[in-house]
């Protein structure tokens, strides 16, 4: 039995470590009316005070379901943070009316973009850092955008598979609508993770679960209660995405240079 006390004090800590080894003076989180991004906004808000956090609201109008945006402003209210909402509506359309919107990918990736360049204003200009969302699951399979929701300076739930996500968001007393609604990036109309990376959260963190214990690729149908082709989709997602958690290649030359 995880004890989620132990867990809570030691990202809370984390928190605090992270914030004042920068000296910054608290946090900028997106808040999206999602699991993740609530538990992370509630972490913060333990471990900083509710005036050193500072949640932005960035809905898609048109895309982001308005119970989002409630379930967000709700959730801020009673955390006591201030919020801001912002559109994203304006920004999406500047890039899309001069690139085009025949990529479906290349578009949807804009938005976390955007959302990134927001969270950083606000950082920049308050002296704040950019608490990341993202978990254990979607770092492992590379289900995030470069430098979009992946652009953060910290992430306290990283090291929580999605299924462990939903554990803490109760412990943590996030509201119910929270907690039961589907996973979703909302990049477009309908989309959900689980449908979109062909696997629930459940298979996905049993096999990334045994991958990190060491079974092997052969075995881990049987440990993990799977298919082989829903391995070889993990093992897949898995190595495309290695490039996202790893530092930038970069050419040494060091060596060539006369000084
Ligand atoms: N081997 C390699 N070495 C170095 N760089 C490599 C590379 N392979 C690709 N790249 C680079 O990475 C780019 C592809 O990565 P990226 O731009 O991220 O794009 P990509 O991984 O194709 O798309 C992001 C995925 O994450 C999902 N997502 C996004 C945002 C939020 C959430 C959510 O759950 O909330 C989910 C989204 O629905 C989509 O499935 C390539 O265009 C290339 O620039
Ligand atoms: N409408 C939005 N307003 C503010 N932030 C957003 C919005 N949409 C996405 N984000 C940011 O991008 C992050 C990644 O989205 P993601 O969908 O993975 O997380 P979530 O919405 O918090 O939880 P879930 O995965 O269960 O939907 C969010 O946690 C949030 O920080
Ligand atoms: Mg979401």
């Amino acid at each position: 039995m995880t004890d989620w006390g132990s867990v809570v004090e030691r990202i809370t800590t984390f928190i605090k470590d992270c914030v004042s080894s920068a000296g910054a003076k608290g946090v900028v989180v997106g808040v999206s009316g999602g699991v993740d991004s609530a538990c992370v906004a509630k972490l913060c808000t333990m471990a900083l005070g509710s005036d050193s956090v500072l949640a932005l609201i960035m809905p898609e109008e048109g895309v982001t379901p308005k119970e989002d945006v409630e379930d967000a402003v709700n959730l801020c209210k009673e955390l006591g943070v201030e919020y801001r909402i912002i559109e994203i509506n304006p920004f999406v359309n500047a890039f899309v009316s001069k690139l085009g919107e025949e990529h479906k990918i290349a578009v949807a990736n804009i938005k976390p973009r955007i959302r990134m360049i927001l969270l950083y204003f606000h950082a920049n200009s308050r002296r704040l850092l950019v608490a990341g969302t993202g978990n254990k699951s979607e770092l492992m399979a590379g289900y995030f955008t470069k430098y979009g929701d992946g652009g953060v300076d910290f992430l306290p739930i990283g090291d929580l598979y999605k299924t462990e996500v939903f554990q803490l968001a109760r412990y943590l007393g996030i509201p119910e609508r929270i907690v039961t609604k589907k996973p979703s990036a909302r990049l477009w109309k309908g989309q959900t993770d689980e449908e979109e990376m062909g696997i629930s959260y459940e298979k996905l963190d049993a096999i990334l679960k045994a991958m990190e214990k060491g079974v092997s690729v052969e075995e881990i149908p049987a440990v993990a209660g799977v298919s082989e082709e829903e391995v070889a989709t993990v093992v897949r997602m898995v190595e495309l995405s290695r490039h996202k958690r790893e530092p930038l290649p970069l050419a040494r030359v060091r060596d060539l240079l006369d000084c």
